[in-house]
């Protein structure tokens, strides 16, 4: 069907409901809009499904959540996991616990049981209930960080990890096979209910949550030593943080923990930020403003499904709170792990720490000193959730922590998929053992600097959306690809890694050899002097990525190089 065609479907099909149909009716003169809303159905991405909320194919709404519910239902089936159910967690967003029953009511009606949170939950925690509860999938209703207008459906599977390759073809191609809208199930929820295929979950998953996270703590009695002088303040972002964050805190007995009021309760328009991310520093104005008033150590934040967690940090010298970025959290508590796990032998044998393509070269430099093997995944935390399922399979427990560059990390295995309540209990721990030894967390920085390089990296973005972006982000992939740069600036091109085909290039030689990953479509020139940059279209957003990395001198030839290479890349686009 055309978009044309389709857009009539809906507004005269009596599966579509009248609000559906009003707010149809209301574009029906905006060619653009209409288009843009069915030329296509929305695709599963790095994180699953994601889209704005309204009416159409390529949007999120109750129509979109059934048939890909029912796409999941049909594949569950097939695979003989249907006794198994199926756990769903919703966050604070627009219509997410709607689309939650939506989808619980769908699995219901094919005869799956749901297991549904009472109401909202971290991504990470739906990732620990699924295995805890055996079910074979999981689904959370969120567009994590995503501006207030979208909601998105990750989906998980049987190892607590979001789908990867073949599972995520194989589980989009039966939710193309839905073709006819009247095929897809569902049920009345007090039946649902009856028929004990509808389960509300709640406390009993929280406290096993809690304990298990409890179980990543390496020194809770330097957390008691230094309890009255650590103050902590903390955001959720009017997200799923909130409860667990204040919990897991509390029970391990940290005193001064202050929440950002005006952000503590959800708020599906997410009213005190402009953008609900972690990696936005505005979205920080509210919680430095009370670390300022309060003298706080450091400042957390979450973003709505508690995936992932920015810091600050004050610096005790200038007096101001200095960003962490996502490499640099992550840095601090790898080399925290890795460091306190040496030296008091809970390290498991053969460790690994696992990383993406455009995380910190520190990590590797990390994993070095503490003879850890470092392994690198494509971007997406399901490459991380898969390698812990690929460690377990072997019958080894390798995995010691997980990182990717856009705010998330996981350390333990109780979830397959980051945690930012997990890694807000280990920063804190980490915070502590910085206290109890006289220094803040930035002087930890700057001797980690000092001790494995002057890394640095950074990130270039440019949003580009609806048809004509997608198309402009492909013809910017496809200049790059079919004439690869000879250099940046003075930084000269060694290889170029094409991972859609999978292959590594050395520029000098001609050599050719293969990445070792799935095909992807990403490009990464390795340069000279330690640097490196990598182009991918974003998974979840309309958004081409360019990231940057390079290793200087100090600080401020860090910071200069990494300016100079952003400048030079933007060159190319
Ligand atoms: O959005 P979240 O927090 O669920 O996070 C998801 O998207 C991020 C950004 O992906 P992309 O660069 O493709 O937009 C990924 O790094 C992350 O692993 C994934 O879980
Ligand atoms: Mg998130």
């Amino acid at each position: 069907m055309s978009y044309k065609e389709e857009f009539e479907f809906w507004l005269n099909d009596s599966y579509f409901d009248e609000d559906t149909k009003k707010e149809l009716l209301a574009i029906k003169n905006d060619e653009k809009e209409m288009e843009d809303r069915f030329y296509k159905e929305l695709e599963f991405g790095t994180g699953g499904l994601r889209g704005v909320i309204g009416a159409g194919t390529n949007r999120m709404n109750i129509y979109t959540v059934r048939k890909a519910t029912q796409g999941l239902a049909n594949y569950i089936i097939e695979q003989g996991g249907k006794e198994k159910g199926v756990a769903i967690a919703y966050d604070s967003r627009r219509k997410s616990p709607e689309f939650a029953d939506e989808a619980a009511l769908c699995l219901a009606a094919n005869g799956i049981k749901a297991y549904v949170f009472e109401n909202l939950r971290p991504t990470p925690e739906l990732s620990f209930a699924l295995r805890k509860l055996g079910c074979i999938s999981g689904i959370v209703i969120t567009a994590s960080h995503n501006p207030p207008e979208y909601n998105g459906y990750k989906a998980y599977w049987e190892d607590g990890a979001q789908v990867t390759s073949p599972k995520d073809e194989e589980i989009i191609t039966e939710v193309k096979n839905v073709t006819n809208y009247h095929e897809v199930k569902t049920m009345d929820k007090q039946e649902a209910i009856a028929s004990g295929l509808y389960q509300v979950i709640g406390k009993e998953i929280d406290d096993a949550y809690m304990e298990e996270l409890k179980k990543q703590i390496i020194h809770p009695e330097i957390i008691e030593e230094v309890s009255d002088d650590i103050k902590i303040v903390y955001s959720p972002f009017h997200g799923t943080g909130n409860i667990p964050v204040r919990r897991i805190l509390s029970e391990l007995g940290f005193k001064h923990v202050y929440v950002v009021p005006e952000q503590e309760l959800p708020d599906p328009d997410f009213t005190t930020l402009e953008y609900p991310n972690p990696e936005d520093p505005k979205a920080f104005a509210l919680a430095l403003k009370l670390a300022k008033e309060k003298n706080a150590d450091i400042v957390l934040a979450t973003d709505p499904d508690a995936d992932r967690l920015g810091i600050y940090a004050l610096d005790t010298k200038s007096g101001e709170y200095i960003p962490f970025t996502g490499n640099m959290s992550g840095m601090l508590i790898a080399e925290y792990i890795l460091r306190e796990r040496r030296a008091t032998n809970t390290m498991p044998e053969n460790p690994a720490l696992v990383t993406t393509i455009v995380t910190t070269n520190m990590a590797k430099a990390i994993s070095d000193d503490y003879k850890v093997k470092c392994i690198e995944v494509l971007t997406g935390f399901k490459y991380i959730g898969e390698q812990i399922k690929w460690f377990e399979e072997s019958g080894s427990n390798n995995y010691v922590f997980g990182l990717e560059e856009s705010y998330g990390c996981l350390a333990g295995t109780h979830a397959r998929d980051k945690d930012a309540v997990v890694a807000v209990m280990c920063l804190c721990e980490m915070a502590a053992w910085c206290k109890k030894h006289g220094k803040t967390v930035w002087d930890q920085m700057l001797d980690m600097y000092e001790k494995y390089g002057y890394f640095k990296e950074s990130q270039y973005a440019i949003t580009l959306k609806g048809i004509e972006g997608s198309k402009q982000i492909a013809q910017i992939m496809d200049k790059l690809r079919s004439n690869p740069p000879k250099n940046f600036g003075d930084l000269k091109v060694v290889e170029v890694r094409d991972y859609a085909s999978s292959t590594i290039v050395n520029m000098e030689t001609g050599e050719e050899k293969g990445t070792g990953l799935p095909e992807s479509n990403v490009l990464y020139f390795d340069l000279t002097c330690d640097s490196w940059c990598c182009a991918r279209p974003s998974g979840t957003e309309p958004k081409l990525k360019f990231y940057m990395g390079v290793k200087g001198t100090s600080l401020e030839d860090a910071q200069a190089k990494v300016e100079k290479l952003t400048e030079d890349l933007k060159a190319f686009i």
